[in-house]
């Protein structure tokens, strides 16, 4: 009803305004846009489910999330799949995986300082009954 879509209004603004916060964050550049496949070809065969921050935006604007853990799980996908496709021991390797454990402890952060635990369960109760 219409005081489901004004809960969902608001969520969205949330997740904008984390996302552009993330986006405008200089340790959180290379997350931006997604990895150039062409410059990277081999990048879709290790990394399954690609994601990056210009794609939760988008996704954001589509309606594809209704709860925050929805969001949340695809900004896990972000650093993870840096971790898993950048393990090694060399100095470029060793700063994309400590921006990525940045990207995902900041994130962590933010949602457990600014998202209201009660809009959280309200939310959580639209997705269940859809
Ligand atoms: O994993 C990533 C991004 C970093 C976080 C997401 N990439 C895979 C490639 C390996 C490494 C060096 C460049 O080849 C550059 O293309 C990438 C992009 O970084």
């Amino acid at each position: 009803e219409e005081q489901e879509e004004d809960t969902l209004r608001e969520l969205r603004l949330f997740l904008r305004n984390v996302t552009e916060r993330l986006s405008q964050d200089k340790r959180f550049k290379a997350f931006t846009k997604p990895v150039d496949i062409e410059e990277v070809p081999d990048y879709i065969k290790v990394i399954r489910h690609p994601m990056d921050l210009s794609t939760i935006l988008s996704k954001v604007d589509l309606h594809k999330y209704v709860t925050v853990r929805e969001f949340v799980n695809d900004v896990d996908l972000i650093w993870k799949n840096a971790l898993e496709y950048n393990p090694d021991s060399d100095p470029s390797d060793r700063q994309i995986r400590h921006r990525a454990c940045a990207l995902k402890d900041t994130t962590h952060a933010i949602i457990r300082d600014e998202l209201d635990e009660d809009f959280n369960r309200i939310c959580e109760q639209i997705r269940e009954a859809r």
